[in-house]
Parts: structure tokens; sequence; C-alpha cells
């Protein structure tokens, strides 16, 4: 998985610079190890009571990039296109990428961290497997190009404050507080 997900960050990062260009080399995105990326287990019991409980409520993931392994059968995974939720089938063997809140303020808008959500299912309990690409608390974000819409944080000034505004509010706002 930190492979993979290693790769899909240089690619992706080179498709936004234009080929010859690698954004750092190997190193890319700075500051991520097997220290700093974890993998998360999730467990989304079932639930008779209500068609429109939320497994996950609507997020975006606050990393570089995931990578994703839903459950083969179960779907419930649901992500906003536009201004519509759309769900994601599971297709057996396939992983969905998600690009992250880094990877969004690092590529100027160029990419989208999306929105997604988990429903629950009235009979049968669901799992995924989610990778997250994160780097080190102190590695600040960079940007693709100057003027950058976003000023210079760290991932860990991002942390702090989406936690700060989760507690005070119930909701992360996320990169729009540190817009330029
Ligand atoms: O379970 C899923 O399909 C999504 C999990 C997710 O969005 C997350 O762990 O952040
Ligand atoms: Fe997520």
């Amino acid at each position: 998985m930190s492979k993979l997900a290693g790769t899909l960050a240089r690619v992706l990062a080179e498709a936004v610079l234009g080929r010859g260009r690698p954004a750092a080399g190997e190193r890319f995105p700075e500051g991520c190890d097997e220290t700093t990326c974890f993998l998360r287990l999730n467990r989304y019991p079932s639930c008779p009571i209500s068609a429109d409980a939320f497994g996950l409520v609507p997020h975006t993931d606050s990393d570089f990039l995931t990578v994703l392994c839903q459950d083969q059968q179960v779907g419930g995974l649901q992500l906003m296109k536009g201004t519509r939720w759309v769900a994601v089938k599971p297709i057996p063997g396939a992983l969905i990428v998600n690009i992250g809140d880094l990877f969004q303020a690092w590529s100027n808008n160029r990419y989208k961290s999306v929105e997604h959500k988990v429903m629950t299912n009235a009979k049968t309990e669901r799992y995924s497997v989610a990778y997250f690409l994160c780097p080190s608390y102190d590695s600040p974000i960079g940007t693709c190009e100057e003027p950058s819409l976003y000023r210079t944080f760290t991932f860990g000034e991002y942390r702090r404050k989406v936690q700060e505004d989760v507690k005070r509010t119930g909701k992360k706002v996320g990169l729009p507080n540190f817009l330029v």
C-alpha cells in the first residue's frame, strides 16, 4: 500500500507539473514515510432502524491521498459529484483513490479533495481498509506554483486547526482556513 500510494502521488504530481519535472523526485510528497502514514480498518455494523444512518459522516480526508479497499460486496460509500451524492459501487479487486486536502493545497486546487460519506446497510455489516498518505506534523505543505492560493502551513498546524474547529463548532472547516 505505501509503495502504491507514493507512486500514485508522484504520478499525479508530475501530471500537474508536466513531464520531466518530477516533484522533488522520489521524495514527493515530502515528509511521508512508514512512520507518518497509517492504515485504518473500518467496520460499519448493520443498522436496521434507519435507512439514512451514517456509517461515517460527510468529510474530506486531511492527508495527501487515500487508497481505499472497500467491502467487495456491501456498498455504502458515496461521494459528492457537483451537487449530488453518487454511490461508489464495489468492484471486486478494485481500489479507490481519493485526493486529500493536502494534495488539493499543493496542487493549488487543480486536484479537489473529494467529500465522501458512508451510509449503513440495514442487514449487513460492512468493512473497509483505508491507507492514508500523511507527512510528519512538522512538514510544510508546499505548492506546485506561485502565486499559491494557500499560505504555507505544516500538517501539524492543519490537524490542530481541524480538531479545534470540530471541538468548537462540530464541523471541520479545513482548507478555507488557510486561503491567502
Ligand atoms: O469505508 C469507506 O468506504 C470510507 C472510509 C473513509 O472515508 C475513511 O476512513 O476516511
Ligand atoms: Fe474518508
